[in-house]
């Protein structure tokens, strides 16, 4: 699911205290989760380390992560009792948990009524699908809650490291998430949200271990006390104590070795069919938007491989494909058009009303587009270093982009890079496949079956 598809809480049917009344004793930068999301109808249910869920079953001893709709802790799940078996419960904010309609469940009953040998799809082990699912009551109303396979990261500069041939890992990410999604379109669903942030890397070896060996490996989490804006503990149920902190997977103590190379595509709260497509729907992050999704808001499979094109380039480069330093829909835009060149008709003249403020009618005789402005539409990407393969591709194009090699930075809370160029052919070949999956129209674009095919994958 997506913040732009947060849903509006509706207004509180008891009386409870204001939700603003709670802070947190510190709150980090890019932090979703915030005191406010708790102590008011519709928001997160308070959960705390070591409560039970699920009629007892699953024990909470982490925070695995957070969105604009759910918080996904690691659970201990007490029915197993051969071995400790661990796993992923994702508990939605309750005002996101309304409706008939189960968006997480979707993908699930869809693949459900067709039968299927999952065993038998190459794609399906690459996809994160619910194996139970519930529901909670709580002070800040219904939750739905849903059981995952415990997954770890997305793809970070100290996950790179640990392998040895780091360029063939990230290809054969690559070329999983291909699968996946190929596996999805086959079945007729389109994901609807994809995007490199829903690509997390599987574990494997974590059955088995005890709850301590668990936590001396991902680190003892990290609770941040929630106050009211008076200092004090809040005494309503409607906050929890404290917050948790996800684990940090770039911390330098985890130790690395449960994390494979095997990818997992997550969040199919937005997934659909693709002969029912949602008349209201969320739309993906911006960087990952194709062109018909962003002028003529429409939606459909082409959508998904405009989207995997751009996520292809980012695992394998660590770097945006369009819009490194965009923040509104025409930044984007003129990032496409100098990257891949005009947009066809109506776009061009007609759909994107404001393009006659960046470019000229007419593209040069190369075929590139003609910058009036060249702030905005100028490419980001600075040729520096000679003598590389940043010289040879000018850097308005595909190939001129993936010249800037891999380049995997860790921000906040700890800083860490990895970086190296890619082979001139290798540039050649990846630029061509993304040719062929980032196409202006939707009809032309290489499926994901095809793609698979593709020489790059062979490298
Ligand atoms: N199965 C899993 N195993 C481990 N971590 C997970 C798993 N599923 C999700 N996470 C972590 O929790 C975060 C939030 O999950 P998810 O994206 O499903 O929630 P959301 O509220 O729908 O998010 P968004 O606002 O991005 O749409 C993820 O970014 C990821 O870090």
């Amino acid at each position: 699911m997506h913040a732009s598809k947060l849903p509006t809480l509706s207004p509180p049917a008891i009386s409870i205290p204001e939700p603003d009344h709670l802070v947190l004793e510190e709150s980090s930068r890019g932090e979703i989760e915030s005191a406010l999301t708790y102590g008011r109808l519709g928001g997160h249910h308070p959960i705390h380390l070591g409560d039970h869920l699920g009629d007892g079953r699953y024990r909470i001893i982490h925070k695995l992560g957070s969105g604009g709709f759910a918080n996904v802790w690691l659970c201990r799940d007490m029915k197993s009792r051969e071995i400790t078996k661990y796993v992923a419960l994702k508990v939605l904010l309750s005002g996101a948990s309304v409706g008939d309609d189960c968006d997480e469940m979707r993908v699930s009953k869809m693949l459900g009524k067709l039968h299927l040998d999952m065993d038998q799809e190459a794609g399906a082990k690459y996809i994160c699908l619910p194996s139970d699912h519930f529901e909670i009551d709580g002070p800040n109303g219904s939750h739905r809650c849903f059981v995952y396979p415990v997954l770890g990261p997305t793809v970070t500069a100290p996950i790179l490291r640990k392998f040895e041939s780091p360029d063939k890992v990230l290809r054969n990410i690559c070329l999983k998430v291909v699968q996946a999604i190929d596996f999805l379109h086959g079945h007729g669903i389109c994901h609807g949200d994809l995007t490199p942030f829903n690509i997390l890397l599987q574990t494997s070896g974590l059955d088995g271990l005890s709850e301590d060996e668990i936590i001396h490996m991902l680190g003892e989490p990290r609770k941040v006390r929630v106050l009211t804006q008076s200092g004090e503990n809040p005494t309503e149920p409607t906050a929890p104590k404290y917050l948790v902190r996800p684990v940090d997977w770039n911390s330098t103590s985890i130790d690395l070795k449960f994390v494979s190379d095997q990818p997992c595509v997550i969040d199919l709260g937005q997934s659909f069919q693709v002969t029912d497509p949602p008349r209201d729907f969320a739309l993906t992050p911006e960087p990952y938007q194709s062109p018909e999704l962003m002028l003529d808001k429409a939606l459909g499979l082409g959508c998904d491989l405009w989207a995997l094109g751009c996520t292809l380039f980012e695992i394998r480069t660590g770097g945006r494909l369009f819009g490194k330093w965009a923040n509104t829909d025409d930044a984007y835009l003129c990032d496409m058009a100098n990257t891949l060149g005009k947009f066809p008709e109506p776009w061009w003249s007609t759909t994107w009303e404001s393009r006659k403020k960046w470019y000229k009618d007419e593209v040069d005789s190369q075929g590139r587009v003609i910058s009036i402005l060249n702030d905005l539409a100028k490419d980001n990407v600075v040729p520096e270093e000679p003598e590389s393969n940043r010289d040879i591709h000018p850097s308005g194009s595909l190939q001129g982009k993936l010249a800037q090699g891999l380049r995997y930075e860790v921000g906040w809370p700890s800083w860490d890079s990895f970086s190296r160029d890619i082979s001139a052919d290798e540039i050649e070949m990846f630029s061509d496949l993304l040719g062929k999956l980032v196409k202006f129209d939707p009809k032309d674009r290489l499926t994901a079956k095809a793609a698979q095919d593709h020489e790059w994958f062979k490298m």
